[in-house]
């Protein structure tokens, strides 16, 4: 007889579970099953601080559901706390029975109760979290670049503005990294905290994850020697028949404080001998990468997609938390199934800030809690989302007023994926 979720055991998990927790999470998300206690003792440590959920049926588990202590930086600058959501996976034996709403049910009670103000994760697919209130929020282009067609000069030694380029080894990087990703989280809407076990993780300290191999760490500082720029990428090997070198680098992340680091930075990538793609990895879709190159067309959109999506927790501190493009007052009458935060606010924004207040006044405009998730990191514009019938204009003009207030001038990225 097929079980339902409440006839199932769905809790944290104990640390004798974790094997099968990691065998369930690997054979849903479609990888080779196989557990051995290196992984088990290295994914111990990375859960640490976590909140491990699964789901059992009969004892075995069935379902896994992770989520972590995380910040998200609004629009100005300040970041909030967000409940990260990752390794969610059902088996398909278990699928579609409710085991998934039951545990984002249990996981967002917990992260309301403990005054988080979002709920954050990047979605396998596009149709699995509408559903619990979560909007895309950021998008993300990946462009690969033709470099024999960028119209670069291939002679170009290193950067002209007097900063310097080198490699640096992997202590350098655990070093220095945490510090200028901080720097750059921090004025990045849409950023979120990366936490020790992330930089372990990415440079082999801990395997927590599987297969691990090194790649090339590359920093560009300034002329007065500061460091505003590391790139981490890995090469192929791929060669013509008539043993033309035709390798491809791809960009595993790129952080940058400044332009000059991003414009250096490009720009090294399309001078490494033998390459002649480079991939971008999952930029902003508004990165100024294209616009560094005298062809911009070099650099094709070979993928675009939603990225970072949110779920807010507590409308006034979240529309609080941001700083807003001029002044100006609207009603929002938002909707929230799941009655963690519905209600009509009345916002009241200016360039500094904002106050959000319950109100009894008309609204201006109703929208579903996912939708101002995608209109709250500035990424949205409200006229579009109104002409798709998800924003309900009630008072004419609001749409557009929303959007001045709202919509940011750059592009807000989440940079992670996790
Ligand atoms: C943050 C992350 O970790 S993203 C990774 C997500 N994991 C994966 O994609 C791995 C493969 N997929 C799975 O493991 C599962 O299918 C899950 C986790 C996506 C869904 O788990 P389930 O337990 O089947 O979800 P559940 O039964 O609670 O579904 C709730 C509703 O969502 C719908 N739904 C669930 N998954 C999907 C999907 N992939 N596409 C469309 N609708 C979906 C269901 O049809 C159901 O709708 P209904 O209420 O109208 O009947």
């Amino acid at each position: 007889m097929t079980t339902t979720p409440a006839d199932m055991d769905v809790r944290r998990i104990t640390d004798a579970e974790l094997p099968a927790w990691m065998r369930a999470a690997k054979t849903g998300f479609l990888r080779p099953p196989t557990v051995t206690d290196a992984d088990v003792a290295a994914r111990r440590t990375a859960h640490v601080g976590s909140r491990t959920y699964g789901a059992f049926d009969a004892g075995s588990c069935v379902a896994t559901f992770r989520s972590f202590p995380q910040e998200l930086t609004a629009v100005g600058g300040t970041p909030v706390p967000a409940d990260a959501i990752s390794n969610v996976a059902v088996l398909p034996t278990h699928r579609r029975r409710g085991i998934l709403t039951r545990l984002m049910s249990e996981d967002l009670t917990a992260a309301k109760d403990r005054g988080d103000v979002v709920a954050t994760l990047i979605a396998a697919e596009y149709r699995i979290y509408g559903r619990y209130g979560f909007g895309p929020a950021t998008s993300a282009a990946e462009w690969t670049i033709d470099v024999p067609r960028t119209g670069l000069d291939p002679h170009w030694p290193g950067p002209e503005d007097g900063g310097r380029i080198d490699f640096v080894d992997l202590e350098e990087i655990r070093k220095t990294g945490p510090e200028l990703h901080e720097r750059l989280r921090r004025g990045q809407p849409g950023a979120v905290s990366r936490t020790d076990v992330w930089w372990e993780t990415d440079t082999g300290v801990l395997r927590a994850y599987g297969e691990w191999s090194e790649a090339f760490y590359v920093a560009y500082r300034s002329a007065d020697g500061e460091l505003q720029g590391l790139v981490s990428y890995k090469a192929d090997d791929h060669w013509g028949d008539a043993k033309q070198p035709l390798n491809t680098a791809t960009v595993e992340w790129l952080i940058a404080t400044t332009p000059a680091a991003e414009r250096a930075l490009w720009r090294y990538l399309c001078s490494i001998d033998w390459v002649v793609r480079v991939k971008s990895g999952a930029r902003s879709p508004d990165d100024l990468l294209p616009y560094f190159l005298p062809d911009p067309r070099a650099a094709s959109i070979t993928t675009q997609t939603d990225w970072l999506w949110v779920r807010i927790l507590d409308v006034v501190r979240a529309l609080e938390a941001r700083t807003y493009g001029g002044t100006g007052a609207l009603v929002l009458e938002v909707a929230d199934r799941a009655g963690f935060t519905g209600g009509r606010f009345l916002l009241e924004a200016g360039p500094d800030g904002a106050s959000c207040t319950p109100t009894g006044r008309g609204a201006d405009l109703t929208l579903d809690v996912a939708t101002l998730a995608s209109l709250w990191l500035g990424d949205e514009s409200a006229p579009r989302l109104a002409a798709l019938g998800r924003l309900g204009e009630e008072r004419a003009g609001a749409a557009l007023e929303a959007d001045a207030l709202l919509r940011t001038p750059r592009r807000p990225w989440c940079p992670d994926m996790f």
